[in-house]
């Protein structure tokens, strides 16, 4: 077992409402012992980047949707991992995501989807959310419930146009995206008690 399993989360935020989901994703990582959480903004495409996502056990990825799709600046980033991708230097790391849109909808799903098919490519191994879903869903939900937006792939948030990141997205939102981490992280510590108990390296 290693001294500490590291969970890193990859994000991008243009006006500061998804780093406050990033931000929550690492806190619930960083909630289970002999876990730490590494922020990384990939906005910054340096090798500090690369050395920390090459140490992490797991990988989450994070961007706002803009246009339907994940943001120029993480797809940026996605493209700059081609070097990594030709070795495969990802494979068999953990890999989840989250997404942040001004729609309740607002086509967040094209996004984790993209997300997912993006850690595929890199030979990870995607966590769902684990979360049964809320709100709407039923007539007994509240707006203050986990995964009140009723994803399954990750962890989805809303912050209405006219808020700031003071003020979105919701706690409920916020909550969720910790839940994703502390699954990543719960996920991570069972892989490696597992590849340490089959004496698997990686
Ligand atoms: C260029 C651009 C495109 C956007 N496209 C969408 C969209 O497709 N769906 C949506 O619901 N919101 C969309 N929005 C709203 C953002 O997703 C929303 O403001 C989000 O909170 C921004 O997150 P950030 O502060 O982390 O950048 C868009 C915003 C911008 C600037």
């Amino acid at each position: 077992m290693p001294e500490s399993i590291t969970v890193a989360v990859a994000f991008h935020s243009g006006y500061g409402h998804t780093a406050r989901q990033a931000r929550a994703v690492a806190a619930g990582a960083a909630s289970l012992p002999a876990v730490r959480a590494e922020l990384c903004d990939v906005a910054v495409v340096d090798g500090r980047l690369w050395r920390t996502l090459a140490a992490a056990h797991a990988i989450v990825f994070g961007t706002p949707t803009y246009m339907g799709g994940q943001s120029a600046v993480f797809q940026a980033f996605a493209e700059a991992s081609a070097p990594v991708w030709a070795e495969q230097g990802w494979a068999g790391k953990l890999a989840a995501g989250f997404t942040n849109s001004a729609g309740v909808n607002g086509d967040k799903l094209n996004v984790l989807i993209s997300l997912s098919v993006f850690a595929a490519q890199h030979g990870m191994n995607w966590v769902s959310l684990g979360l049964p879903p809320g709100g709407d869903y039923s007539t007994t939900g509240t707006p203050e419930d986990l995964n009140r937006l009723g994803g399954f792939l990750g962890a989805m948030a809303q912050s209405p146009s006219d808020l700031g990141p003071d003020a979105a997205p919701s706690g409920a939102d916020l909550r969720t995206a910790e839940h994703l981490g502390r699954r990543v992280a719960e996920t991570a510590l069972e892989q490696v008690a597992g590849r340490t108990a089959l004496a698997l390296g990686r």
